[in-house]
């Protein structure tokens, strides 16, 4: 499958308009993102590419108005992929705690948490803000995980998965739309050596077929957390744990008020760079 890259250009360059425009892009089909000194680079499949798709976010209007943005667009061929993804692909360490490498980088000495990922266009690698958050609140809770059986919407890499059975997690189940993120997902899970993670395909419809479960996690956007979310309540257990992230804080009370009439009751939430991971359980 041949990717169209997309590079962006920022001026000012601000790191949380970056991160609001990827997370827009991740919306239309672009599934693969690395920053850059100046902006970022967007990957999306070249049978899905339309030029106009950008333009027409609304952000992206808004965002003009104050900053250039500019784009440079160009193919490149499947092999190229996996060589550009790895040269960008650094190790990063979340809290002291939890190490996230590519069999290629050297082991760190004492980690409590090692995640091993094949860097391919997936979404997943602990650099984004929204998947550090989630990491981070996975440990807050791992008395809550331990022994238990645990859904992770939009795995993408299979990252929190992964963590999840580190922490002791009885049986995962991670979900994601997206056929790279599956493969991915499915490798990175033999790369740690993990037997208890089971990944499908699909969306939220998939639940119906599922056995309840005592946590979800789900790392999307906003959008579809308010549209998927009573799907998530229904699969949960009684005093189950739901952990959120993929959009902003100023996007919390929303967050609460569709959790509220789903049945759910507010915990607490971390956030970074305006990105934010709420928990909630179930009444
Ligand atoms: C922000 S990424 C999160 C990846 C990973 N869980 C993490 O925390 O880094 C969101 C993922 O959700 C997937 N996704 C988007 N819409 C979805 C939906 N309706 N149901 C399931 N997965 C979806 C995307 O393909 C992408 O891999």
């Amino acid at each position: 499958m041949n990717y169209i890259e997309v590079t962006f250009d920022i001026t000012p360059y601000e790191e949380a308009v970056a991160d609001a425009l990827i997370s827009e892009l991740g919306t239309i089909g672009y599934d693969g993102f690395s920053y850059t000194d100046q902006g970022f680079t967007a990957y999306i499949p070249a049978k899905d590419y339309n030029a106009q798709a950008i333009t027409r976010l609304e952000i992206f209007d808004f965002f003009t108005r104050n900053y250039r943005i500019e784009t440079s667009v160009q193919e490149i061929e499947d092999q190229d992929w996996n060589k550009v993804w790895e040269e960008n692909f650094t190790p990063i360490v979340v809290d002291d705690r939890i190490l996230v490498r590519a069999g290629f980088h050297a082991p760190v000495p004492g980690i409590e948490y090692e995640i091993l990922i094949e860097p391919k266009m997936s979404f997943g690698t602990g650099h984004h803000s929204t998947t550090a958050l989630m990491l981070r609140t996975i440990l807050d809770n791992k008395e809550r995980i331990t022994g238990k059986r645990v859904l992770d919407m939009g795995c993408g890499t299979g990252i929190l998965s992964i963590l999840a059975a580190k922490t002791g997690a009885r049986e995962i189940t991670g979900i994601d739309i997206d056929e790279w993120a599956y493969n991915n997902a499915m490798e990175n899970i033999r790369a740690n050596g993990l037997n208890n993670i089971t990944i499908k395909i699909g969306d939220a419809r998939l639940l119906e077929a599922e056995a309840p479960f005592d946590v979800i996690l789900a790392n999307i956007n906003r959008n579809i957390l308010l549209e998927d979310m009573p799907h998530y309540v229904a699969r949960l257990l009684p005093q189950g744990l739901l952990i959120m992230s993929g959009f902003y804080l100023q996007d919390l009370p929303l967050i609460q008020e569709r959790a509220a009439q789903s049945g759910l009751t507010f915990m607490t939430y971390r956030e970074d760079k305006n990105w934010v991971a709420a928990s909630f359980y179930k009444n």
